[in-house]
């Protein structure tokens, strides 16, 4: 099978030669839906930075679609569209200049861009702020806005990380909905939540990061062989909390 995503031997962090994470392996395929988990701090924001291509691996290697970050960063950057944890926007754009901004770095045409960028705006109830400025949103509505625009390109691989935060309970509907129909087109997912319950729900394998460190891969039917104490029915939730009991630090 063809790796969209391999994350191989990866040590790295902000200081150079103090990692944060450490010895991180894994690997995402086509049509794929990976949870990445772990308490606060653990190292999953500081894990997609480096598959972003923000900071350097102090030792290993990245790869989407078989090419590093430094090998052609512009190559590298189309492959995937990121949604951050929380919203970075143009505070002198339009949501509707947000979005033509993110088509033509994209390569749509305006007649994709006038086509996708109003089937988004019905899909998240943005119609009506289309013309608005972001300082004139809520936090809901921003954080939309990044979903919206990463989701008007068509690449191979999804960066999402705490999508859900923020969103109401219709557009953490609408999202999910993106993502499945998206996930079923042979697109491949790494979101990072706290959301254990919707990721259960809807991801094929989890990683559960622990102090900079993988504490165990897989399908839930893989996490249950490898935690100790649990048992058939056991949740992402319980196996979660098996693995990290003994807190953060
Ligand atoms: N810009 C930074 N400079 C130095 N250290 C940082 C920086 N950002 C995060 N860290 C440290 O890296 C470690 C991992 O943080 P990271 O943000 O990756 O955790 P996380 O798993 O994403 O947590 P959360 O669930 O709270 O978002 C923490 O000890 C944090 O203090």
């Amino acid at each position: 099978m063809e790796t969209i995503l391999e994350v191989k031997g990866l040590s790295g962090g902000y200081i150079w030669n103090r990692p944060i994470i450490r010895e991180i392996d894994f690997s995402v395929g086509p049509g794929e839906m990976i949870g990445l988990i772990g308490l606060n701090g653990a190292g999953k924001s500081t894990t997609i930075k480096h598959i972003l291509g923000l900071l350097a691996p102090h030792e290993g290697s990245v790869r989407i679609l078989g090419r590093e970050a430094g090998q052609s960063a512009e190559t590298y950057r189309s492959s995937f569209a990121y949604v951050p944890e929380s919203p970075e926007l143009y505070e002198e754009l339009t949501i509707r200049e947000h979005l033509r901004m993110t088509s033509m770095a994209y390569g749509l045409d305006s007649a994709q861009f006038e086509q996708k960028s109003a089937v988004l705006a019905g899909q998240f109830d943005m119609t009506n702020k289309l013309d608005s400025f972001p300082q004139t949103l809520s936090k809901g509505m921003r954080q939309k806005v990044m979903i919206m625009n990463a989701f008007l390109t068509e690449p191979p691989l999804y960066i999402i990380d705490e999508p859900f935060l923020g969103l109401d309970p219709l557009g953490i509907r609408s999202l999910l909905e993106l993502m499945v129909e998206r996930k079923r087109q042979g697109a491949s997912f790494l979101i990072s939540s706290h959301i254990l319950s919707t990721l259960e729900t809807y991801c094929d394998r989890f990683i559960v990061l622990h102090r900079g460190r993988i504490a165990a891969q897989g399908a839930l039917s893989n996490l249950r062989s490898q935690v100790p104490g649990s048992g058939p029915e056991s949740t992402l939730d319980e196996l979660f909390y098996t693995l990290v009991k003994g807190g953060a630090s």
